[in-house]
């Protein structure tokens, strides 16, 4: 199905230029594909030096695409990478519940301010788990448990009565002066708001909001300090993405990372540099263009399909609507489009504001484990004295919270290899998020010994689950699994071994060990 939005057809060259790998004569010419694989391959083995990462390969063209494959045999429980998130966005939906950095995801403030908070937002009917609103994208799923797409998530706990605490008690939750016991053995950062003052950021420590502020957050803040162009378009691009779906905030956290670095590379004549190399590979001169590539090549590797293209089909549309669905989530993405180019158009980078929200993002999901649940936890295993005392504060605390007492943070991020790895229900490698870990790095370890040459796989989903719900699963990541030794594994048809793949990709859990 092709796509086309009003801004395609002005810059239709660059774009193209800008979802493959940048070519040596600047972009716009076009190579052919034995040189894009070279390209590709340089940029992950550069990739990969630049991450200290040893012992891996990632393959541009494996049977499935881009697959990364071990260069060294791992031992079970060994560390197989560590990828720096280079975009990340936690959900709408799921800022009620969890106050996280906005750019490493860990928890601030502190347990009291969590459960307090929740229990406030929970008290004003915000709470996530508390609403079932319906959206114009009701149904439009692009992670395998449809939670991040604004909707609100409708479980069984919402039919449980929560017994409400009074709200001097929330209150001292909230400002410090009620202590939970034991509590300071689950100390977390002060929380730091956000230097533009938009009160919608909050970050664990000065240099957290200094880093997102120079990467993204000072074109997207919406308040007064925001070098946005426009702050009633960012507003209204911001609402808009939370009605509707909130994969636009990290295609807009995308686009800005690129404004601003494109940036901040001309200012410090490195643009000089890079066109001086290119001059030197193929005798040409360079451009601003060739800039423009050079940042957002992280995006163009990442590069699957249009956005629209790939989303899972909702289970209430049926097959033969299927072209005016897309119809519709394309026309949404380029009304988000019009509205983020009012807020923040920079004339020099105008083909990369086309491009993210027509890309398919190889984005993974992140899931950080909320240190409440740990706190419930430590309480739940004090020897019983201990436990019963603790349990006098904490039980109607519990009580007032229902059985969904503890929300992970959950949102998208791009981490450019982790978002290489393809998927395997027998997975000989696994994504961690541990204590150590909180600056926004994901951790793969390896589940058993990868000998050297074998793919490293993960599991996009709870591969412990039976056949039939691993299939709804990945259906909802808009992918069947076409590996021969899953299907093996779950003694499947020969018809079966014909897969239809949609191509959405939104990867592996992050948790903390
Ligand atoms: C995170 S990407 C993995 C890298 C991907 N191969 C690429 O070329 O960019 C996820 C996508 O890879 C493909 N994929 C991963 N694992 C798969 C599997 N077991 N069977 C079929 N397709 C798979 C699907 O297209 C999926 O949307």
């Amino acid at each position: 199905m092709e796509a086309t939005c009003d801004v395609d057809a002005e810059l239709s060259d660059q774009i193209s230029a800008l979802i493959k790998p940048p070519s040596p004569d600047q972009g716009l010419g076009f190579i052919d594909e034995s040189e894009s694989l070279c390209l590709k391959q340089e940029y992950f083995e550069e990739l990969l030096k630049s991450r200290n990462c040893v012992g891996l390969k990632v393959k541009p063209e494996s049977d499935l695409g881009k697959g990364v494959y071990a260069d060294v045999e791992f031992g079970e429980g060994e560390l197989v990478l560590k990828d720096q998130m280079l975009v990340g966005a936690q959900h709408s939906s799921n800022k009620v519940d969890c106050l996280v950095c906005s750019h490493c995801f860990c928890f601030v403030g502190s347990v009291e301010l969590q459960i307090g908070r929740k229990l406030c937002l929970q008290e004003l009917g915000l709470s996530s788990s508390d609403e079932c609103a319906s959206s114009p994208m009701d149904g439009i799923h692009d992670s395998p448990n449809g939670d991040h797409d604004n909707l609100g998530s409708c479980s069984s706990s919402d039919f449980k009565e929560k017994v409400s605490l009074p709200k001097e008690i929330v209150a001292s939750l909230m400002n410090g002066q009620l202590a939970l016991p034991y509590s300071e053995r689950f100390a977390l950062p002060s929380v730091v708001p956000c230097p533009g003052g938009c009160g919608e950021a909050y970050y664990c420590s000065k240099l957290c909001a200094g880093t997102d502020w120079e990467l993204s957050h000072s074109l997207l803040c919406t308040g007064k300090g925001s070098q946005a162009i426009c702050r009633e378009a960012l507003l209204k691009f911001v609402g808009h993405a939370n009605e509707t779906n909130d994969i636009f905030l990290l295609a807009a956290k995308a686009i800005a990372f690129t404004i601003l670095r494109y940036k901040k590379l001309k200012l410090y004549g490195l643009q000089g540099q890079q066109q001086d190399e290119h001059a030197k590979q193929n005798g040409q001169s360079g451009s601003e263009f060739s800039l423009l590539l050079e940042v957002w090549k992280p995006m163009s590797m990442g590069f699957k399909r249009r956005w629209w293209e790939c989303v899972a089909l909702p289970e209430d549309v049926d097959c033969c609507d299927e072209v005016s669905f897309r119809k519709q989530i394309r026309d949404l993405a380029s009304m988000s489009l019009q509205l983020l180019k009012q807020a923040i158009f920079d004339k020099e980078c105008a083909p990369c504001i086309t491009v993210p929200i027509e890309i398919s993002f190889l984005h993974c999901d992140l899931v950080v484990a909320s240190p409440v649940e740990d706190y419930f936890l430590y309480i739940d295993d004090l020897p019983p004295d201990d436990k019963e005392t603790a349990e006098m504060i904490t039980r109607p605390i519990l009580d007032a919270l229902g059985d969904d007492y503890s929300v992970c943070c959950q949102g998208s991020a791009f981490f450019p290899l982790q978002s290489c790895m393809n998927h395997s229900c027998q997975p000989n490698a696994k994504a961690f998020k541990r204590d150590e870990d909180r600056d926004g790095q994901a951790t793969i370890i390896a589940l058993r010994t990868i000998l050297k040459g074998e793919e490293i796989t993960v599991s996009y989903i709870d591969e412990s689950l039976p056949l039939e719900d691993r299939r709804t699963q990945l259906a909802d990541y808009g992918f069947k699994c076409r590996r021969k030794r899953d299907l093996n594994l779950n003694h499947l048809h020969s018809s079966e071994l014909t897969y239809a793949v949609h191509g959405f990709e939104s990867e592996s859990y992050i948790r903390r060990d």
